[in-house]
């Protein structure tokens, strides 16, 4: 896919603007704190309703104002598409082609794929963050995930409840914990399903592009143990002896203990945990291997490669390993957006930021 327009109004630091972009690489250059990354920013919250930087919306609404407008065009094997999202206070509206559309059907029409510096908190953050990064890329390319992830996060507040009220007993109970369990398997299942998938690529990728020796795996740490072979009823099964074992115990506390909001993702390199034994280089590459191996799974799912967003390549990689990246997005012709504090020498449009206006540049 190819995202060939956005239009922002009141994003950031941003001055309003249109800006087309080009079908390969798009280099958005310039010194530091001029809107760089706001611009990059805008492109990936157009896409997903979310920024790779802020969890609070008001930070990405220009100082002082109430209203954002992120407006954009993009072409895919369906067609084109107009997208768009209005923001007004805390209040998000979401367009496709200009109906209102909502959050679940909007996520996933344009795919990106970003690689920013705080990523090195997959490895090295709370387990939070990798569930919220793995929840995200899977419904990225499987739909029914986002769905059951949706529902599970509402099903679990209505169990929290029952049981602060000590309501464990009751009938009411029982059918939330039964569709907790079920949905609950939904999940791992996907998971298992995408973290095996993506495993393999991931080592490929690494390898290919780091170090033709090393063995790197990403293990689902699912919080019923193993589940690598288990069929789903016995998923089922298992799931319901450790609700009731942990019964009393969640009753004494006033909260759910158990389910897939307690999975963690552990990559191991060369059998090691990276978070605990891995270098700040190999660290990042392993990130880097797994946003290709990303693009990979949309590739597979999709058959459509996804947008790319980069910031900051100059910080992150020495000039061999740039180079091969840069190589890599120009022979699979994918789109990216690389912002750099450096002029590259790459083909496409060059966009240089400066006091939050864009111009194109030669
Ligand atoms: N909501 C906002 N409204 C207006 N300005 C903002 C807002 N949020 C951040 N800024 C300002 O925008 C400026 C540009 O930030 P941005 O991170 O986009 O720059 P950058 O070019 O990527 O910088 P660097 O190369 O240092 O990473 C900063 O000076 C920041 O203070």
């Amino acid at each position: 896919m190819y995202l060939s327009q956005i239009n922002f109004n009141n994003f950031r630091c941003l001055k309003d603007d249109k800006l087309l972009f080009n079908r390969n690489f798009n280099l958005i250059y310039g010194k530091n704190g001029q809107g760089k990354t706001s611009l990059i920013e805008a492109v990936y919250f157009l896409a997903t309703g979310k920024s790779f930087r802020t969890k609070k919306i008001k930070e990405m609404r220009k100082y002082n104002v109430h209203r954002t407008i992120v407006f954009g065009k993009f072409e895919t094997n369906d067609g084109n598409k107009i997208i768009a999202i209005d923001v007004n206070e805390e209040k998000k509206d979401y367009y496709i082609n200009k109906s209102k559309s909502k959050y679940i059907d909007y996520i996933g029409n344009l795919n990106v794929i970003s690689f920013i510096p705080e990523d090195i908190e997959l490895i090295v953050g709370n387990p939070n963050i990798r569930r919220g990064f793995f929840n995200y890329e899977i419904s990225q390319a499987r739909k029914d995930y986002l769905k059951s992830i949706v529902n599970f996060e509402k099903i679990l507040k209505v169990r929290n409840k029952l049981i602060k009220e000590n309501k464990t007993c009751c009938e009411i109970y029982e059918i939330y914990n039964k569709k907790f369990i079920e949905e609950g398997v939904n999940i791992i299942v996907h998971r298992r399903e995408f973290i095996q998938k993506i495993s393999v690529l991931l080592n490929f990728n690494y390898q290919k592009l780091f170090d033709k020796k090393a063995k790197l795996k990403l293990r689902y740490d699912c919080f019923l143990g193993d589940v690598e072979k288990k069929s789903k009823s016995e998923l089922v099964e298992k799931f319901e002896e450790q609700c009731l074992k942990k019964m009393g115990r969640e009753n004494f506390l006033g909260y759910s203990l158990l389910g897939p909001q307690k999975d963690d993702f552990v990559f191991e390199l060369n059998g090691k945990n990276a978070k605990s034994y891995s270098s700040q280089g190999e660290k990042k590459s392993i990130i880097f291997s797994l946003k290709i191996s990303e693009i990979d799974i949309l590739m597979a799912e999709k058959n459509e490669y996804p947008i790319f967003i980069m910031d900051d390549i100059s910080s992150y990689f020495d000039e061999i390993r740039k180079n091969s990246i840069l190589d890599y997005f120009k022979n699979k012709k994918i789109q990216c957006f690389i912002t750099s504090t450096q002029d590259l020498k790459i083909f496409g449009k060059k966009f240089i930021v400066d006091g939050g206006k864009t111009e194109v540049g030669e």
